[in-house]
Order: C-alpha cells, then structure tokens, then sequence
C-alpha cells in the first residue's frame, strides 16, 4: 500500500536522534572490539584510532594506508614506564616504518627495544585510551590526526571529548531487571537481584542471603568476578575460596548481600588475565605482569557497587574484604563503612606470591608472617 505523503505527519518530538554520551562511547566500544577505527574530537581536532588488541594485520595495513605514514602508537604510562621510556606520560611513537608485529611487540612483549622517539600522547588519545578500556582492550593503539574536512573516517564511530566526563555520571544509573529466589546450598534461601545499567556495562548481580535488616548496617561482600578461581577452582588466586567463605559468613551473621562484579582480572577482562598469567608463568608478579600489558596495578572502579547497594536501599556496610580500596571506594560514595572483616581462602604453593604481592604492593590487610611462614613449610617440603 502506498502511503500519501500527506498523510504521513511526523512528530518531532519522537524522533530517533540518539545523540547522547552513552550511546556514542558504546557504538565506540563494540566497534573498537571489531577491529574498526574511531574517532576523538574535540576542540583541537580528532584523532582516529585502533585498537591493537582487536586489528589483524591487514587491519593495521589499511589504517596506515589510510593515515599516509603520519601515525603514532599510543602506549599507556604504564607501558611507558616498563619499555624504560616515560614514568609520567602516556606516549606516542611515530609509526610510519612500523609493522604490525613490531608494533604487538612494542605493545605488549618483553623486552621490547627501548631507545625510540616518543612524544606525550595527546588529550584525545588518552580519551581513546579510555575507551579502549571500558572495551577490554589492552591500552595500545594507532592513532592518526584527522584533518578538518577529510572524509577518510567518515563512517567511523565517533566520541567526543565531553563524553567520558559526562558517561562517568551516568555510570550510577542502574535498574534491577528482576528479583528472584534461587536456592543455594549450605546457605538456604538466597535471593538473585539483577541490576542492569552504567555504560558499555553486562548486567550484575547482587546475592541477598537471608533476610539482612537494611535499617542498620548490612554484612556486604563486594566480589570481583574471577572465572578461573570462582568456577574452576584455579590454584593461582584466592577467588573461589573467598566466594564461598564469604557467602558462608553473611549466613552466619544473619544474612547480607554479595555484589558479584563484572570485573574479572581486576577490571582489564579474561583476555589480558589470561596474557598477564603467561608473565607470571615466566617469573613477573601480577601488578609486573599487568604493567607490562600497560595496566595500572587496579583497573576496577565501583560506580555499580555503589548504584546496587543504593538500589537495595543499603547505606551502611560491615564490609567482608581485605583490600583497602574497597573500603575508600564505598566512604568517597557516602556509604558508611562501620566495620571490616577478613575473608581469606587457603594458600597454595600456586596462590602464594599471589597474596605476598596483594598484601606487599597492594596494601591488602593479609597477614604477612603467617604468609611467610607458608612459604618456609611449603619450600621446606
Ligand atoms: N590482573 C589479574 N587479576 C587477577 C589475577 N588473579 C585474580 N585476579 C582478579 O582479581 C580480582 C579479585 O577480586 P576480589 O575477589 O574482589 O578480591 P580482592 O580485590 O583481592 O579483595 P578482597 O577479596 O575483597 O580482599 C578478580 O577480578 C580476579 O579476576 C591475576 O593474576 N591478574
Ligand atoms: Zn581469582
């Protein structure tokens, strides 16, 4: 059926047009997982980027084609500071005679050559930067000027530099999906509360065991997902056992919530866990093996945490934790923190410089001598 033009009256006020903070960093973020480029603007230009985690070789061809030679890599301060380049700035190294395999390996390998030309990276291109880490990207990526009028990255997503400032409010906007009672063993009546919201974020899930009074404060373990410790039972970490003894004690203190975190490895993703365990197996401690890949040693934050606990009308916790930064996190956000309690998990010969490096260069309120004297037992056989 054909329809008269005259009949189609559109309402403006019901328009598609999308054009929000939001929105533009998630189209950013799954285009730069697919290996395609985007676009910084703001008031001193744009920058095209990609992302060398997520570009194959003839990703990386076509964008230096594209960008004429006059491309940079962008490398992270961390990496800097590891590649013995820059303790201060995120950097960018001209990249015009640089292939991709040099390029991976400036990136991310060890002992990467160091004597180069580099510069401090630009605003925009720690903006991407950014970006690449709400995608789980490693912080790596070749970066051109777009030049006023130029049509190269016209179909590509674009950001501007207003959107992460602006997506940072946002990123306590969460809503509970649904409610639902699931049985758990040894712990009775739990309850399943998921929460859906932020930016570029899955949804979360916070466990009510029991039935905690919300009038007072609440016992509240705030975990980090970990699929090889809390699904696996890996040895490497802790994870599994602090999952499970923490569940255990919110039913012994009456009931309380676990805020299970979309966050594995420290909020960098599976991907580069899984890398950073290839330096440990070669000798590096985690926060070594997360700078090599350009992480600082803690990449979580705890905007959900903080939206959930709201959402479950919680604004006092007894918090189940070892890791100060938890605890700081929750006080910045005006959650009162009445009370800390250990959650530990048994040491292992596998999980031991694990928690050595936790307590020694993360500041985790983990007993240091009874560390040792496991590390004395287990070298003595
Ligand atoms: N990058 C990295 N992350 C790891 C490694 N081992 C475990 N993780 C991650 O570390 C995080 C552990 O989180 P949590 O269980 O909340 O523990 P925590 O920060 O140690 O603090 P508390 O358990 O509350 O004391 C999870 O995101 C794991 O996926 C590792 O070797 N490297
Ligand atoms: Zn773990």
């Amino acid at each position: 059926m054909n329809v008269s033009p005259h009949l189609w009256a559109p309402n403006k006020s019901a328009d598609y047009q999308f054009d929000d903070s939001a929105m533009r960093l998630e189209r950013a973020v799954s285009e730069f997982r697919y290996g395609r480029p985007i676009v910084l603007s703001g008031p001193e230009g744009s920058v095209a980027a990609l992302a060398l985690d997520a570009a194959s070789p003839s990703d990386f061809e076509r964008f230096a084609r594209a960008a004429g030679g006059q491309h940079a890599l962008y490398l992270s301060r961390h990496r800097a500071a590891r590649l013995g380049l820059s303790n201060a700035d995120d950097i960018a190294i001209p990249a015009r005679d640089m292939d991709f395999a040099s390029a991976s390996a400036l990136a991310y390998a060890r002992d990467s050559a160091t004597q180069i030309e580099w510069k401090p990276a630009t605003s925009l291109m720690r903006t991407a930067g950014e970006v690449a880490g709400l995608a789980l990207l490693l912080p790596a990526m070749m970066c051109v000027e777009v030049p006023r009028h130029a049509r190269t990255f016209a179909a590509c997503a674009e950001v501007d530099h207003l959107d992460l400032p602006k997506s940072r409010r946002m990123a306590r906007n969460f809503e509970v999906v649904v409610r639902t009672p699931v049985p758990l063993r040894d712990l009775g009546d739990c309850e399943f509360v998921v929460f859906r919201g932020g930016v570029a974020q899955k949804d979360q899930v916070a466990i009510v065991v029991g039935q905690p009074d919300t009038s007072g404060p609440v016992p509240v373990r705030i975990h980090s997902s970990c699929l090889t410790g809390d699904l696996c039972g890996s040895l490497k970490c802790d994870c599994g056992d602090q999952l499970r003894n923490g569940l255990s004690s919110l039913k012994e203190q009456g009931g309380g919530v676990l805020l299970y975190l979309d966050q594995e490895g420290r909020g960098t993703g599976i991907g580069a866990k899984m890398r950073a365990y290839g330096y440990q197996h070669e000798g590096l401690d985690t926060i070594d093996a997360d700078a090599e890949l350009g992480f600082g040693p803690d990449e979580r934050r705890y905007d959900a945490a903080v939206a959930m606990l709201g959402g479950l009308g919680i604004g006092a916790v007894n918090l189940l934790t070892n890791n100060p930064t938890k605890v700081a996190a929750l006080l910045a956000a005006g959650i009162a923190v009445n009370g800390r309690t250990s959650v530990t998990g048994r040491i292992t010969p596998d999980n031991l410089e694990y928690l050595r490096t936790k307590t020694l260069r993360a500041g985790h309120a983990l007993d240091i001598d009874l560390l040792t004297r496991a590390a004395t037992e287990l070298s003595d056989g």
